[in-house]
């Protein structure tokens, strides 16, 4: 039976070693594991070598042999070790923050990414933060493919539906208490479900997660219009304030993991030569199917615990994906002077170049307004992206100081809107001071010429678990 190292992550020298084999190789496995050998419950991260996070359902690839666990800080284990940079290659760093706070960590690790071979241009939008290696909030152009770069919930994205005429009396307690269900398996057929998306094959994903939110900064929130600053941009998407809106951020859940996983595995750079490139697009774009389908049968589900009258089913109006890697557009910027294609990485970006409306959201916190923003300008400057929500200003860790006294008060919001949030940890990690000011990020992008308002959301009910 194999061997696996925990490894605490706060101190390396402090490891036990357990024998597991799967199915008892998966993130809650091995937590439990740690928990019990470092005799800490306050144990919440498993973490890969190289950062990347082990899903509560994923299985250790077969070739990793140890992990670092972490209570909620970045990981400190070793790096993977990524190519170096032929001398003179340089890449053309732009960041879009004028108001908005970036850290040093986040600059830091802009400049990292932008230093590796091949990457053209990376421009950290005013949601820039740092991730566990790589920063998030940004958009980068390369001759090749980095499969980390675009992480492990490829696909991730914001959908907006509309559910149904406001209520004469709209009590959000009420609704929020009919959100019941929401994380158990999806009882319907997912294979057909899925099929309707054009996912073809089958993934040991489909009947566990498909239709479920999943953790972290994930939500479904039932919204109203606020204002509407560009009434022929509210027109075009049908908007008005007399009905309700439910936004969906939701990704691949454990499949886009598990592509990475067997990824970073074999190789952390993809040129375009490399054999490997098409099998992960392949992958790839199949999990961005996948995190589409997810976003619209959570909509489905959740509209269906809400009954409300109206609509059967509630309507997409639109969809953007924020964890992606796609053909650059082409024109200046686009491919290279002999034609060659570019690579245009989105990690926690929003294209500006979408079809359909093009009208992009903003999401800011379970405490602020969301925006909706037309795209302008020639997409040149912010390589084709918008920000993709407020971002993070603080870490998941420092937001655990709060008295337990008022832990209560975190389901109720300063604008008056509910929180479904039965996991302690999360509640305090996710509270609207933990993000920046959805103000300042719009205010930045419309100074940098690239958004303008269209329309603003304000949080009726937000979604995020249930009790386990
Ligand atoms: N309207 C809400 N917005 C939220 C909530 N929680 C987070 N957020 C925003 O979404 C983005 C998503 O970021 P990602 O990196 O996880 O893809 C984040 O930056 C926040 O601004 C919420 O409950 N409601
Ligand atoms: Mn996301």
């Amino acid at each position: 039976m194999p061997a696996i190292t925990l490894i605490l992550n706060t101190n390396h020298t402090k490891q036990a070693v357990v024998w597991a084999t799967p199915p008892h190789t998966t993130g809650t496995a091995l937590l439990a594991q740690a928990q019990n050998k470092f005799r800490s419950k306050a144990l919440a991260t498993v973490f890969q070598r190289g950062g990347v996070a082990l899903g509560e359902d994923e299985q250790l690839p077969p070739e990793e042999d140890r992990v670092w666990i972490a209570k909620g800080e970045a990981y400190a284990g070793p790096p993977v070790t990524l190519p170096l940079r032929e001398p003179g290659d340089a890449a053309e760093v732009r960041i879009i923050a004028e108001r908005s706070f970036v850290s040093d960590e986040a600059l830091k690790q802009l400049e990292r990414v932008a230093s590796l071979p091949g990457v053209r241009v990376a421009v950290g939008m005013p949601d820039l933060h740092p991730g566990s290696r790589f920063p998030i909030g940004c958009a980068l152009v390369a001759d090749g493919v980095y499969p980390a770069l675009i992480g492990s919930d490829i696909g991730c994205g914001i959908s907006l539906y509309r559910l149904a005429s406001l209520p004469a009396r709209l009590d959000a307690a009420k609704l929020a208490a009919r959100l019941t269900g929401l994380d158990e398996p999806w009882a319907g057929d997912t294979r057909a479900w899925l099929e309707r998306y054009g996912v073809h094959q089958a993934t040991a994903f489909d009947d566990c997660s498909l239709g479920t939110v999943g953790g972290g900064n994930h939500f479904a929130e039932v919204c109203r219009v606020e204002s509407i600053t560009d009434e022929a941009g509210a027109r075009e998407l049908g908007m008005t304030e007399d009905e309700l809106y439910l936004m969906v951020h939701s990704g691949s859940r454990g499949l886009g993991s598990s592509i990475l996983s067997s990824q970073t595995a074999s190789s952390s750079y993809l040129p375009a030569s490399s054999p490997a490139l098409a099998p992960y697009l392949e992958q790839h774009d199949g999990a961005v199917l996948w995190a589409c389908a997810n976003r619209d049968l959570i909509a489905h589900r959740l509209s269906a615990c809400l009954g409300l009258p109206g609509e059967a089913e509630p309507q997409k109006l639109l969809e953007v994906t924020h964890n992606s890697v796609t053909p650059c557009p082409g024109g200046p910027g686009g491919d290279d002077a002999h034609g060659a294609r570019r690579w245009l990485h989105r990690k926690g970006a929003a294209p500006s170049d979408t079809t359909g409306t093009g009208i992009v959201p903003c999401p800011g916190s379970r405490g602020d307004f969301s925006w909706l923003l037309r795209p302008i300008g020639d997409g040149l400057l912010n390589a084709h992206s918008l920000a993709h929500g407020a971002g993070r200003l603080r870490a998941r860790s420092e937001m655990h100081t709060q008295p337990p006294s008022a832990r209560a008060k975190l389901v109720d919001t300063p604008l008056g809107s509910r929180v479904v949030c039965e996991d302690p940890a999360l509640l305090l990690e996710e509270r609207p001071e933990a993000y920046k000011a959805v103000e300042g990020v719009v205010g930045d992008m419309e100074a940098a010429g690239v958004a303008q308002r269209v329309l603003c959301l304000r949080p009726v009910v937000t979604y995020k678990c249930r009790a386990k």
